[in-house]
C-alpha cells in the first residue's frame, strides 16, 4: 500500500513509518515541522514539508504519490495549552483536518486512519475503558478529537469513505534499535520529564496531584508502546476495504501505572535517583484512564508486546540516554 503519513515527522508517526517499511508498504510523509523533526524520518522515505490544511497541496500529493490510505497523526497535543488557547486547537485539529478529508474526497482516496485519544472519555463512570462508554472530554484537546470522531461517523455513513479511529492511551517507548524516539519541544510527558529530572537536565519533577482517589493518590495512566500502536494501524487495513466502514478501537495495555510507579520504574531502569516534589493538580487531568483493548485483540489480533511499565521505560531510556537533547544533539 502507498500510505500517506500525515504528521510522520512526529513521535508516533515516525515510528509508524518504520513499521510500515518493515511490513513491506510504501510510506510517504507530510509534516509542516511545527513540532516534528526532519531527522525522525528515515532516508529514502519521500518527505513533503506541507500543512495538512493546504487542500490543494494535499490533493496534489495524494494524486502524485497514488496514495491508497491516509494515516493522520498530525495535531496539536498539549492538553494544558488547549485550555488556554482553544481556537488554535480547533483550527488545526478540526478545521485543517477537514480540509485534508476534503482533499481525499476530491481525489477519490477513501481510506483514513485517525489518531484519537483516551482524553475523549474525560472522567469515566467505569474502568477499564471500553469503546462503548460515553465520551465526555474535560478539555478542548479531547473535544477536538471527539469532534473529528463524530465527523468521521457521519461522513462514513453517507459515502464510501472508510475510517478507523484509534484511541491511544499514553504513548511511550522508542524504536528497538534506538534510532528514533520521543522528542517533544516543549516536553510535557511524564516519562521523558522523569529522565530529565534523573539526569539533572531539569530540577525536581513536579507530581501533579497527590490527593486523587487512586491507591497512592497520584493519577493512573495506561502507558503503551509506540511500536505496538503502529502495529494496530497496519492490522486494520483489511477492515477499511469495505466502503462506508467506521471502526473504533481503544489501544492500551490495560495495566495502569501511577505517577509514583513511573518514577520508581525510572529509578530502577536508569539506576539514578528521580528527585520529585508533590504539586497541585494540573487542570484537565482525569484521575484514572486505562483501556479495555479486548475489541482490538479480538478483531485485529492486536496484542501489545510491551505490557509492563519497566519494559516501556527501558525502551524509552535506550533512546533518551543517547539523545538527552533529542534530535538536536545527533
Ligand atoms: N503522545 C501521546 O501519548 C498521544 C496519546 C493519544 C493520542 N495522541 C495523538 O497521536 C497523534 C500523534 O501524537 P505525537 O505524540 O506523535 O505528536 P507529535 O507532536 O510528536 O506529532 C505530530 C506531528 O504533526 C505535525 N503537525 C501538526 N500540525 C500539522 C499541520 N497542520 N500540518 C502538517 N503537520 C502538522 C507536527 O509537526 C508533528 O510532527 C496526535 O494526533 C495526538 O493527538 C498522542
Ligand atoms: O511533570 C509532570 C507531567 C505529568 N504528570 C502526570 O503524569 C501523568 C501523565 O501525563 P502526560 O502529560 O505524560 O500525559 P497525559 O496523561 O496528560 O496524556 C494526555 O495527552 C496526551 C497527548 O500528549 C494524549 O493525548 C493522552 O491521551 C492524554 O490523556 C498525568 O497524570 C500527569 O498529571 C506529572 O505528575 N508531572
Amino acid at each position: 500500500m502507498n500510505v500517506l503519513v500525515v504528521g510522520g515527522a512526529g513521535y508516533i508517526g515516525s515510528h509508524c513509518v518504520v513499521q510500515l517499511v518493515e511490513a513491506g508498504h510504501r510510506p510517504v510523509v507530510v509534516d509542516n515541522l511545527a513540532f516534528g523533526h526532519r531527522g525522525a524520518v528515515k532516508d529514502g522515505v519521500p518527505f513533503y514539508e506541507a500543512d495538512l490544511g493546504d487542500r490543494e497541496a494535499m490533493a496534489k500529493i495524494l494524486k502524485d504519490e497514488q496514495i491508497d490510505i491516509v494515516m493522520h497523526f498530525a495535531a496539536f497535543t498539549y492538553v494544558g495549552e488547549s485550555v488556554t488557547e482553544p481556537l488554535k486547537y480547533y483550527r488545526n485539529n478540526v478545521g485543517a483536518t477537514l480540509e485534508l478529508i476534503q482533499a481525499m474526497v476530491d481525489t477519490g482516496v477513501n481510506k483514513f486512519i485517525f489518531s484519537s485519544t483516551c482524553a475523549t472519555f474525560g472522567v469515566v463512570e467505569s474502568l477499564p475503558i471500553v469503546e462503548t462508554l460515553p465520551q465526555s472530554p474535560i478539555n478542548p484537546y479531547g473535544q477536538t478529537k471527539l469532534d473529528l470522531e463524530n465527523a468521521l461517523r457521519a461522513i462514513t455513513k453517507t459515502s464510501d469513505f472508510s475510517a478507523a479511529i484509534f484511541r491511544y492511551f499514553n504513548a511511550a517507548g522508542a524504536a528497538e534499535d534506538g534510532s528514533i524516539g520521543e522528542d517533544h519541544q516543549p516536553e510535557t510527558h511524564l516519562i521523558p520529564l522523569c529522565f530529565d529530572a534523573a539526569t539533572g537536565r531539569r530540577g525536581a519533577l513536579k507530581v501533579f496531584g497527590s490527593d486523587y482517589p487512586t491507591p497512592d493518590g497520584t493519577c493512573l495512566r495506561d502507558y503503551v508502546h509506540v511500536d505496538d500502536l503502529s502495529r494496530a494501524h497496519i492490522a486494520v487495513f483489511d477492515k477499511l476495504g469495505t466502503p462506508g466502514t467506521c471502526v473504533d478501537y481503544n489501544l492500551g495495555t490495560g495495566n495502569p501505572s501511577s505517577v509514583l510507579e513511573v518514577i520508581n520504574a525510572v529509578k530502577e531502569v536508569t539506576g539514578l535517583d528521580v528527585p520529585y516534589e508533590m504539586d497541585d493538580r494540573r487542570e484537565g487531568d482525569p484521575p484514572a484512564l486505562y483501556a479495555d483493548s479486548k475489541k482490538a485483540n479480538e478483531e485485529l489480533g492486536w496484542v501489545p508486546k510491551y505490557n509492563d511499565i519497566t519494559s516501556l521505560v527501558a525502551s524509552a531510556w535506550k533512546w533518551h540516554k543517547d539523545h538527552p537533547k533529542g534530535y538536536d544533539d545527533k
